[in-house]
């Protein structure tokens, strides 16, 4: 599955590239954090890695926890003349601006939530984009119509964007959350189950069977490790293809941060 991921990764960055070479309006990005979430820092470090290394510029506007109001946020938003994202999870009390969907490189906002549910070809949230790239190299791009996809998690950000998106491409969607039984489920009669709850252990891999796709979109720090929300049972050998954390969806996640402003810029 590594060599999947890394031949995607390197297909879309030379893509990218070209696109950026082509376009005649420059490619940037603003992102904010508030704080000093760890996770975080590290996340917004591999984005703008990934610009400074294609010569791009990438602004950081990092915002105090104590003292920065919603009002400081929406100030930003209001006056986003090219992308912008608010890294997320934002300390409580705050929320992010709901962009609109020309600046809005994270695809979260409503505007670009409405295009996407209308099937309007919006920008896909980074982590949704990244999940329907891995499907379409490994099942094939004409797999979507009646493959059967299991969602577990319902967050705005991957579960619930992501089912919308399978539903446009006519796939047969279930989505589970934290008040599902998972217990009684017949994991087997799915192509391609996709782990998006925060939770190391949701599922293991001893659950899966030979020619199922499965993504793991989880990335958990256990005793100073970084794991997936499925367990690798120790001695059990998997024949479905599960992706790797790290260096899965978080890696492509990161990239198509990239892509999708280079989306927005272009289409200015
Ligand atoms: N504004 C947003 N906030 C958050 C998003 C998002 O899409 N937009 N998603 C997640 C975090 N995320 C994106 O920002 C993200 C997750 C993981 C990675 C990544 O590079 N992962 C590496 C491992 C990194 C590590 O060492 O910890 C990997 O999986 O190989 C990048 C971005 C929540 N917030």
């Amino acid at each position: 599955m590594k060599s999947v991921i890394n031949t995607l990764y390197e297909a879309k960055l030379a893509e990218l590239k070209d696109k950026i070479d082509a376009g005649s309006v420059p490619v940037q990005l603003t992102i904010v954090t508030v704080g000093d979430d760890p996770a975080s820092k590290v996340y917004v470090r591999n984005k703008i890695r990934l610009f400074e290394a294609l010569e791009l510029p990438c602004h950081h506007i990092i915002l105090p926890e104590e003292g920065t109001t919603q009002a400081d946020l929406d100030g930003l938003a209001d006056n986003a003349d090219h992308p912008i994202l608010f890294q997320l999870p934002l300390p409580n009390g705050l929320e992010a601006p709901d962009l609109a969907a020309a600046v809005d490189v994270d695809g979260f906002g409503s505007e670009a939530l409405g295009q996407l549910v209308l099937g309007q070809n919006p920008v896909l949230p980074c982590t949704v984009q990244a999940a329907i790239d891995i499907i379409e190299l490994h099942c094939g791009e004409f797999s979507f119509p009646g493959l059967k996809v299991a969602i577990l998690g319902r967050s705005n950000i991957v579960g619930k964007p992501l089912a919308i998106e399978l539903i446009n491409r006519q796939s047969t969607v279930s989505s589970f959350n934290s008040r599902s039984d998972l217990a009684i489920v017949d994991w087997n009669q799915f192509d391609v189950i996709v782990v998006a709850t925060g939770y190391h252990g949701t599922l293991d891999n001893t659950q899966f069977i030979e020619g199922q796709l499965i993504i793991d979109v989880g990335i958990n720090r256990i005793d100073g490790k970084l794991v997936g929300d499925i367990k690798h049972q120790d001695g059990h050998l998997s024949d479905a293809a599960i992706t790797p954390v790290p260096g899965g969806v978080g890696r492509l996640t990161c990239l198509n941060v990239l892509g999708n402003a280079v989306k927005l810029c272009q289409s200015k």
